[in-house]
């Protein structure tokens, strides 16, 4: 048991506000610098293959976004960095640690395709073979900004940092569609918020929080306990653009949304990690890209600041304790 660590999620907490600086919402600069790039909000949608595809990641870069590719159609990743460069847009994509990530990294350095940005996105990131990879990247591919993960302590963050990782991912298991806590008994599902609090507070490097986020308000929490970037799956799944099959049901339209260790994704049912969900049809990303833009000014309004940085120091409470999330098998 670990003594002093306090537990609570997203929805345990309230932020306290202080007095408003600005005159207009519209004054709060929402803006982040993560590697050598400046994006409009510090959100991120994930890597997964209901959520992003190239269509959107291209739509994202061009409007200012942070994307990451993900992982699941591997032959079709150097393509994509060729095209996103040809079109001078920055390239960022997902990768493994199997044998064959080893090869795809060399041959991106052999055709001199550099990818901005490369996250090593495994369930269990805290591994040595994620080390191993992160060396591999750095030795063939020095440029590029390396994110790593999952991992949900501080020695995980620590060990990637220090194998050459220039920022981590942490969340084991709070995300909408995982079943990892249930399935093995491990993770950070229920008390994320704190995991990565307890996380920022060893890192030397900017995190990105992944999982758990339900409403836009998390977005300002998790800046709060110690987020550069946030990670989101459900919020922005049943999206026009987002590519999860849509399925008619009683009159009603739905996206679906699983997980990479579902199933679904893997064509399998061994290791299962993951679970299918229908999300009701949500219309444009554009729209909620905007509205989470605005939502997250105000939140710098009630923090007393005109930027990110005034939500880091601002006071909380813990106004209750629930460790499920609203999440069911
Ligand atoms: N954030 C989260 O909580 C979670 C996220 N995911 C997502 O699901 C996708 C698939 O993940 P993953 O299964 O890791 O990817 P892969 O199927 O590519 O597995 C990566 C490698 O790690 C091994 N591996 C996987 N899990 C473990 C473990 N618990 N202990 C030791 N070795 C392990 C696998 O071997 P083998 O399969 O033979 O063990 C394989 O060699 C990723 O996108 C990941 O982000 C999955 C679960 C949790
Ligand atoms: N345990 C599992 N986690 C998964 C799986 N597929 C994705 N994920 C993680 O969830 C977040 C998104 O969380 P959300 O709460 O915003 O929906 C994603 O970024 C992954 O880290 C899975 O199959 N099992």
């Amino acid at each position: 048991m670990i003594n002093e660590l306090q537990v609570f999620d997203y929805e345990d907490i309230q932020l306290i506000p202080n007095k408003c600086i600005i005159k207009s919402r519209s004054e709060a600069d929402t803006t982040v610098t993560f590697g050598d790039r400046t994006f409009k909000i510090p959100v991120v949608p994930a890597n997964m293959q209901t959520i992003i595809d190239a269509p959107l990641a291209e739509w994202l870069a061009r409007n200012g976004y942070f994307y990451i590719m993900h992982r699941f159609e591997p032959e079709t990743r150097l393509d994509f960095v060729k095209n996103m460069h040809q079109k001078n847009l920055y390239a960022s994509i997902s990768v493994g640690v199997k044998d064959d990530e080893y090869n795809f990294i060399e041959a991106l350095a052999a055709e001199g395709e550099v990818p901005e940005y490369i996250t090593i996105d495994i369930a269990h990131g805290h591994s040595q073979t994620v080390i191993d990879m992160i060396q591999h990247i750095k030795h063939y591919l020095p440029q590029a900004f390396v994110i790593a993960g999952n991992v949900g302590t501080p020695e995980g963050v620590r060990e990637l940092e220090n194998a050459g990782a220039d920022a981590t991912k942490v969340g084991i298991g709070p995300g909408k569609v995982c079943i990892t806590k249930i399935k093995t008994g491990f993770g950070t599902g229920g008390w994320q918020l704190a995991a990565l609090r307890w996380c920022a507070k060893a890192a030397r490097k900017p995190i990105i929080a992944d999982g758990g986020v339900r409403t836009h308000g998390d977005i300002a929490k998790s800046i709060r306990f110690g987020a550069s970037m946030v990670m989101i799956g459900s919020l922005f799944a049943g999206h026009e653009e987002t590519p999860g099959k849509t399925i008619e049901q009683d009159g009603k339209v739905y996206k679906e949304y699983y997980g990479s260790a579902s199933q679904y994704q893997k064509g399998s049912h061994h290791n299962v990690e993951g679970k299918k969900m229908l999300i009701p049809y949500k219309g444009s990303i554009a729209d909620t890209l905007t509205e989470m833009h605005e939502d997250l000014q105000s939140s710098i309004s009630y923090a007393g600041g005109r930027d990110l940085a005034s939500l880091k120091t601002v006071d909380y409470v813990i106004v209750k304790n629930s460790i499920f999330n609203g999440d069911t098998m």
